[in-house]
């Protein structure tokens, strides 16, 4: 029989514990048809890329954020940024659901080109922009988000985000061609 992958492959799953969650990667859709793809890389860090909307082409790795477990199988993720945009996220895998709330400072919204880099490698420069243009008024992003993935990767596996975002990327993840058996990035 073929393997099953992304939510086909997770589809049994119950999410109940913390650690039921910590090792699973998303991708999601945001009501506003933003997409973005975010790990849960361990129980103090995440990656992300993000494929559409006002920042689509950005990607991140090992941000700290905090994680909780609400209930079983709902989760909250916050964090800050170095750009000054702080996020909030509440997984709920079992109803392949989440929401997210982002907090824009006013200059990504004025220069978004800015941060759409692999910020990284730009620490320094998005510190520099926080400074040196306006905070506020903040624009606050709230959306609902159905989830189109989701992918076993295991915690602390710097395979899943690797790679700057490229359209069709998250189709080839769906297809399940972007990682072999072991959730590691085929090189094409
Ligand atoms: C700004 C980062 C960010 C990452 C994931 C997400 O769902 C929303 C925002």
């Amino acid at each position: 029989m073929l393997k099953k992958k992304g939510l086909e492959q997770m589809a049994d799953k119950q999410f109940k514990t913390l650690d039921d969650f910590l090792g699973t990667h998303f991708i999601y859709t945001y009501d506003n048809g933003w997409e973005y793809e975010w790990y849960a890389k361990n129980d103090h860090t995440v990656d992300y890329r993000i494929h559409g909307g006002m920042v689509a082409g950005r990607w991140v790795t090992n941000q700290e954020a905090d994680i909780v477990m609400l209930a079983p199988g709902l989760y909250k993720i916050s964090w800050t940024e170095p750009t000054g945009t702080d996020v909030a996220l509440d997984f709920l895998p079992n109803e392949k659901k989440m929401h997210g709330t982002i907090f824009f400072p006013k200059w990504v919204q004025d220069h978004p080109e800015i941060t759409v880099t692999y910020q990284n490698d730009h620490i320094d420069l998005m510190e520099e922009s926080r400074e040196k243009y306006e905070t506020y008024p903040k624009l606050v992003v709230p959306e609902m988000a159905k989830i189109t993935y989701m992918g076993d990767a295991g915690q602390n596996n710097d395979d899943v985000i690797n790679k700057a975002p490229y359209a069709g990327m998250p189709d080839d993840i769906r297809a399940g061609k972007f990682y072999d058996a072991n959730y590691k990035r085929l090189k094409k």
